[in-house]
């Protein structure tokens, strides 16, 4: 029989991961969230519990509908639970070393037809793969944040992705309701490739003293029609994850116009990460964000 994704495992249960758990269980997959700490699961599963509820309070779906997709997410830090999954999507942070490691500890766990996928911003899906016992089933399914909102997936096969394993990726991500790209694996593929040099330049505008943080997001809001402004959009992103794709695509590239700005990587340092540690170019802990320069 041909092989087919029925029970998805998502490592990471940070706000991409939790919103990767949210579109497949509500697109009828079984769903294993696995985290290091049990306290991340708690977190993800009451954040995903938040949006479906503001989802179906806007007549998105019914009560019912709701309370059935949260009941096919089953969160675990045990590795074990992966064990008959046939996609795995890895989601944890943006550092190849964690994801290398990450994919030593599950693969001895995971069946040999089991699809592992990582949702890598930067990293090369090639060697990310060659870390496997499975290249030929590894892939970069690459969703945007917030994925419950976000149209697009980008799909990025590495250099050994057998056909297989690219069809069963696509017919995943449009069973999600989701549109795909598909990328060459090049550093950052192409959203970031041409959003992240733009952000970058947005905090380069701001070390430079070109203007405050309101004055930079104010103009590419209202200047340039962007949702939310660069700066903002750092900081939602997460400042750490914005410094290692402008770190990939500086060392990949070996171009200087992808140097990450100083202050980028001053704030990386001092743990101000942007809203998931209520700190970035703007503060959270208030009513309302406030600029920190
Ligand atoms: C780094 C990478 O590797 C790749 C990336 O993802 S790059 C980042 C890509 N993402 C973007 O560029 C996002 C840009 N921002 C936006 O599009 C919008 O600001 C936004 C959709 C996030 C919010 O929109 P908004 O109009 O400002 O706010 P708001 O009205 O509160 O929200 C719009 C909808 O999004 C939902 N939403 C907002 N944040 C959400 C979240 N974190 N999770 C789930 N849903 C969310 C709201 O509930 C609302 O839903 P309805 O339309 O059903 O009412
Ligand atoms: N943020 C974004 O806008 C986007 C991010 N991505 C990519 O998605 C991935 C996740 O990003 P994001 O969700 O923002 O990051 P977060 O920091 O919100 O979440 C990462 C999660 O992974 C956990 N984690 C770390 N190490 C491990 C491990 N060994 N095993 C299991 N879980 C682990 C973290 O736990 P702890 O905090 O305890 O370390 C945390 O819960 C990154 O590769 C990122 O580049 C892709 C698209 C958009």
């Amino acid at each position: 029989m041909a092989f087919e994704i029925k029970r998805v495992g998502i490592i990471g249960a940070g706000q991409m991961g939790n919103g990767i758990a949210h579109v497949c269980a509500l697109a009828g997959y079984d769903v294993v969230l696995n985290d290091l700490e049990l306290d991340r699961i708690k977190s993800g599963l009451a954040t995903i519990n938040g949006n479906m509820a503001r989802q179906a309070a806007k007549g998105l779906y019914g009560e019912d509908e709701k309370k059935a997709a949260l009941g096919r997410i089953h969160g675990t830090d045990q590795t074990a639970d992966l064990a008959d999954v046939d996609l795995v999507i890895e989601a944890a942070v943006e550092k190849e070393e964690i994801k290398r490691k990450i994919f030593s500890t599950v693969c001895p766990f995971l069946k040999p037809e089991a699809i592992l996928a990582t949702n890598t911003s930067s990293i090369s899906i090639t060697r990310l793969a060659a870390s496997t016992d499975r290249p030929e089933r590894f892939i970069g399914i690459h969703f945007m944040n917030p994925v419950p909102i976000m149209q697009l997936v980008e799909l990025v096969r590495g250099i050994a992705t057998e056909d297989e394993t690219f069809e069963l990726s696509k017919a995943f991500v449009s069973r999600l309701g989701k549109t795909y790209a598909v990328s060459e694996d090049f550093p950052a593929f192409m959203v970031n490739r041409i959003l992240l040099p733009m952000i970058n330049e947005a905090i380069y505008t701001l070390y430079e003293g070109v203007g405050s943080v309101d004055a930079i997001d104010t103009a590419m809001r209202l200047g340039a029609n962007h949702p939310m402004g660069p700066l903002q959009l750092a900081d939602f992103i997460g400042l750490d994850t914005c410094l290692s794709i402008m770190q990939v695509l500086h060392e990949g590239l070996a171009d200087s116009k992808y140097r990450p700005c100083p202050l980028l990587v001053k704030y990386v340092e001092a743990g101000w990460l942007g809203r998931k540690t209520q700190r970035g170019f703007y503060d959270y802990r208030g009513e309302k964000p406030v600029p920190t320069r």
